[in-house]
């Protein structure tokens, strides 16, 4: 069995514009990439301002020139409110990416919002499981889990990715495909997240990070800075089967080392 994990790459630009420019043709590339290996592109969303960083990607050349037919839409985490409500990640997702590039409405794997948080988690990895069965999810060949081909992640100022936060046991879990929460230090307390063994088994990991107030937290990440209680925080656990890209803006890459 493979155990070679992959590359880390830090990418720092001078705006936040500079970040969603080259966020939409690393996403447009490995579109093109993945779709001519596979025939089709696996991507997972988080909530969060990631969706506004991707907004070139709904305009030319992006729009016109991705085969958005072969794309299959996942969220990393979700918070269980209703699809409609403004606290949810896919009607963000919806309003902002989704409802703007013709993706297939059956290839969008939004949550069961009629389910608890626990019942919306069993039913979401009941789901993933079928798509395992189906062949449209390989598993990987390092870890046994799911392999998406590219997740789309942010970072809190605590370092939580997805919605798997420092002080909440639920970030260890190392079974389950996807887990639930119900009391979110994030508002709003119930969530359901996948966990790092599903995170981590991504052939391609984006982490979407900007703003100054980030900065110590992305010091933290890139293994520069201790954290601040000794505890590493989820963002140092986050790795790619193939490659971990940071794009980051000057004011979040404003406390590393120019040689970070
Ligand atoms: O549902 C959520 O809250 C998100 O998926 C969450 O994990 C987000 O990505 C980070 O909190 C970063 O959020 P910002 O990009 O808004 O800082």
């Amino acid at each position: 069995m493979a155990t070679q994990k992959g590359k880390k790459t830090v990418l720092k630009f001078d705006s936040e514009e500079d970040v969603s420019k080259a966020l939409a043709k690393y996403t447009a590339d490995l579109s093109e990439k993945f779709i001519k290996q596979k025939g089709s592109f696996t991507v997972v969303l988080s909530g969060g301002s990631l969706i506004d960083t991707m907004r070139k990607l709904v305009e030319p050349p992006y729009k016109d020139s991705i085969e958005w037919s072969k794309w299959w839409i996942f969220w990393v985490d979700e918070r269980v409110v209703p699809l409609g409500h403004d606290d949810s990640n896919y009607k963000l997702a919806l309003d902002g990416f989704l409802s703007k590039v013709p993706i297939s409405f059956s290839n969008i794997y939004a949550i069961n919002d009629k389910e608890s948080p626990e019942g919306a988690a069993a039913d979401y990895e009941a789901r993933l499981k079928k798509l395992v069965e189906s062949k449209v999810l390989p598993l990987s060949a390092i870890s046994g889990f799911p392999k998406f081909d590219l997740m789309l992640l942010g970072m809190g100022p605590d370092g939580h990715v997805a919605s798997l936060f420092p002080s909440r046991p639920h970030r260890h879990e190392k079974e389950r495909l996807v887990t639930f929460i119900t009391d979110s230090p994030k508002p709003p307390p119930p969530r359901i997240t996948f966990t790092f063994p599903v995170i981590n088994s991504a052939s391609e990991i984006a982490m979407v990070v900007t703003g100054a107030e980030i900065a110590n937290m992305v010091d933290v990440a890139l293994g520069n800075a201790s954290p601040p209680d000794g505890i590493p925080p989820p963002c140092t656990e986050v790795s790619a089967e193939e490659e971990l890209t940071w794009f980051l803006d000057k004011d979040a890459a404003s406390k590393l080392q120019t040689s970070g």
